[in-house]
């Protein structure tokens, strides 16, 4: 009989390395194999030098405990010009971590994350404005593309992995850009972990415990809606006059609830608050959402996808129909939009949440390769419509965006997220980059924009 196998994303740093070893004496006492999975990204001149080391460390400890074998796995691509390198090594990461943990037969894979990673993960939330799903941070643990991921450290003190590293004398790697100011994560453990925690000694604990009553919160939150929505919801329209029944927060909840279980995503705040403010009264009345409409038509609620055969509710045009939509076009206008369309002001580098497009825009200061900092000031999120161009690199032809997809061999299911244009030009596409023409002269003033889609695991 096969024994079983756990799978431990071992990075060949300081916390990962702690976790492996304690995972091989755990496996011991439990009769489990381990398999020690190392992902090679091809970002640092050290990475050939760190997978190297961690094979000779699996090597060693295989000697002790043979239920140990190692993978590796160097990933193929690169992070395109002006794409977020953070962004694109975690995506990465995670699907070369899934391929290899299915591939070892391991259906559980551990990861070295502590309490402090789980405290600058809530603050690093909160500066985006996140709601009680983003200040929950890391989940401890998630069934995600057919396994489970855990953080089984996730309530230990840093300390304690740094007391278990030195009382078994660990030998582990250190990556040089955990110092990178360009990430956001160092800049706040650089720059403010060790100013805040002089002031609130207790910030780690405090903030992990934070983390934890938001998870409660959101998981409650999701509870809720789901009751509600048994009760207001009606063959999958929203019954209103049982929807004005609930109290405000509760329906602001099971409409945004409801909202993302039609769209997919979750619903910009604008168009969330103009359905709270407009669907006092039993008025026929539209609202425009992306490849979507919602329809309030006879005290329902409806979506109904623009123009499709599924529509129903009043005729365009409708009387009723006033004022601006969510992209700023007039409610009631024939020519409704039919891709959602979120513009951003971007001020400065940071992580920009965009709710209907399920991710974030990541903005990075850089020297050369990115966009000026004044196109930025405006910018406009929209779906593929076709037609667009876009060109690789300086010097290139700009070539139809398909042509383009299959020229990096990019495949269907990464070509997500929003095309990203100012003043109306092609600027950025996610998995592709920066459009050769949008790239700042060097010296001035630039940015690299990334996409990243929300957190997968
Ligand atoms: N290159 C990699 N290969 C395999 N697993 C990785 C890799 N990088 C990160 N991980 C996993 O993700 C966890 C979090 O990584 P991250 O880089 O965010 O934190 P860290 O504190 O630097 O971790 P470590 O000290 O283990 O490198 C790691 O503990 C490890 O389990």
């Amino acid at each position: 009989m096969t024994r079983p196998r756990v799978a431990v994303a071992y990075s060949g740093g300081r916390d990962s390395t702690a976790l492996l070893h304690a995972t091989l004496v755990a496996a011991v006492v439990h009769g489990v194999d381990v398999v020690a999975l190392h992902v090679h990204h091809g970002l640092s001149p050290h990475a050939d030098a760190w997978l190297a080391h961690c094979e000779r460390q699996c090597a060693r400890w295989a000697a002790t405990w043979p239920g140990l074998v190692f993978a590796a796995e160097r990933l193929a691509g690169r992070p395109s010009a002006g794409e977020s390198v953070e962004a694109w090594a975690r995506t990465a990461r995670y699907a070369a971590l899934r391929r290899m943990a299915l591939a070892h037969g391991a259906s559980l894979v551990l990861l070295g994350q502590h309490r402090r990673d789980q405290a600058e993960t809530l603050l690093l939330q909160a500066l985006r404005g996140g709601g009680a799903r983003g200040l929950a941070g890391m989940p401890r643990q998630v069934e995600r593309a057919g396994l489970v991921w855990a953080r089984p450290w996730l309530d230990r003190p840093r300390e304690a992995i740094e007391h278990y590293v030195a009382a078994h004398a660990l030998e582990h790697v250190d990556d040089d850009s955990n110092a990178d100011p360009r990430f956001a994560r160092n800049r706040l453990r650089h720059a403010v972990w060790p100013k805040l925690t002089a002031a609130w000694p207790q910030a780690e604990a405090a903030l992990a415990t934070s983390a934890r009553w938001s998870a409660d919160a959101a998981a409650v939150l999701d509870e809720v809606a789901a009751e509600d929505l048994v009760r207001v919801g009606d063959a999958g329209a929203i019954d209103l006059a049982r929807w004005r029944d609930l109290s405000p927060a509760r329906r602001s909840l099971a409409l945004r609830h409801w909202l993302a279980g039609h769209g997919g995503v979750a619903p910009p705040q604008s168009l969330t608050q103009r359905l709270l403010d407009e669907l006092g009264t039993d008025r026929a009345a539209r609202w425009p959402w992306g490849d979507l409409e919602l329809r309030s038509y006879r005290g329902r609620l409806v979506v109904a996808r623009t123009g499709g055969p599924d529509a129903s509710g009043p005729a365009s045009g409708d009387a009723s129909l006033g004022g601006k939509g969510t992209d700023g076009r007039r409610r009631g206008d024939s020519r409704l939009p039919t891709r959602p369309v979120v513009t951003l002001a971007i001020a400065g580098p940071g992580s920009y949440d965009v709710p209907i497009w399920n991710g974030a825009l990541h903005v990075d200061r850089v020297d050369s390769g990115g966009v000026a900092a004044q196109r930025l000031e405006r910018l406009e999120l929209r779906l593929r419509e076709g037609g667009e161009r876009f060109q690789l690199g300086p010097g290139r032809p700009p070539r139809p965006l398909k042509k383009q997809y299959q020229a990096v061999a990019l495949p269907e299911w990464e070509r997500t997220g929003p095309l990203v244009f100012s003043a109306g030009e092609l600027v950025f596409v996610p998995g592709l980059g920066l459009d050769a023409r949008a790239l700042a002269p060097p010296g001035a003033p630039q940015y690299a924009l990334g996409w990243e889609p929300r957190a997968p695991i």
